[in-house]
């Protein structure tokens, strides 16, 4: 049985890509660098903010930047995404049935990003989404991110399920390699931001087109499932 189901926020629930790339291009201008544009940044995302101003800076310059550069890099990021965070996002298709869907299922949900909790509950609130979640997990809410399996086993204990009762979704690695980790199931969806390359579908269960199609899989697994006497 499916008792609880995880979801990734950027690139799963939310397009963000359009308001993270504007701050890291703002970023990289009041630094004095040239920006990036969209299609770069995009394989930037997914390991938190640090590391997507990380790669901005190396990407920029060639070489990774010092401890004090970087420091002030993400300083200067936080107060440009703080002003765009949630502008131009917007659901893909299918997240709000599909919501909705598992809703219908009774089951509670959970929020398990790589985004700073300082933009993620904004984010939630901004775009209507805040109220599917039982909880919410962001990147520095645990002393480890995604790939780690805490974050997801932190929502677990806060969702009342043991790992294999969850179910996580996401659009990276990064959350098939948590999910996986942390003994959980995984789905994994096919549009979002993908670092490198496309996820690979050995660590999933399912590669499914949107949230509703999750949200069917699910009510046929527990269906499968269920006591029979
Ligand atoms: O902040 C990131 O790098 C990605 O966030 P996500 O975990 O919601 O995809
Ligand atoms: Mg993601």
């Amino acid at each position: 049985m499916i008792r609880a189901v995880t979801f990734d926020l950027d690139g799963t629930l939310l397009d963000t890509i359009a308001d993270l790339a504007a701050a890291c291009d703002a970023t990289m201008v009041e630094l004095g660098r040239a920006p990036h544009g969209v299609d770069k940044v995009r394989r930037f995302v997914g390991k938190g903010m640090a590391v997507l101003v990380e790669r901005c800076l190396t990407a920029a310059d060639g070489r990774a930047p010092d401890a004090e550069l970087l420091a002030r890099a993400i300083a200067v990021f936080r107060r440009h995404y703080a002003v765009v965070n949630g502008r131009a996002a917007r659901e893909y298709p299918g997240v709000r049935a599909g919501l909705e869907a598992f809703r219908a299922l009774g089951l509670p949900l959970g929020l398990v990003t790589n985004k700073p909790a300082a933009f993620t509950g904004p984010l939630l609130e901004r775009t209507g989404l805040a109220d599917f979640f039982v909880v919410a997990v962001s990147g520095d809410t645990t002393a480890n991110r995604k790939p780690h399996p805490e974050p997801i086993l932190h929502a677990c204990a806060i969702l009342g399920v043991r790992p294999e009762a969850n179910l996580h979704i996401g659009d990276s690695d990064n959350d098939l390699l948590a999910a996986r980790a942390a003994g959980c199931r995984a789905f994994a969806v096919p549009y979002g931001y993908t670092e490198e390359g496309p996820v690979d579908t050995a660590n999933c269960d399912a590669l499914v087109s949107d949230l509703l199609e999750a949200a069917r899989r699910v009510a046929e697994i527990n269906r499968q499932t269920l006591p029979t006497s």
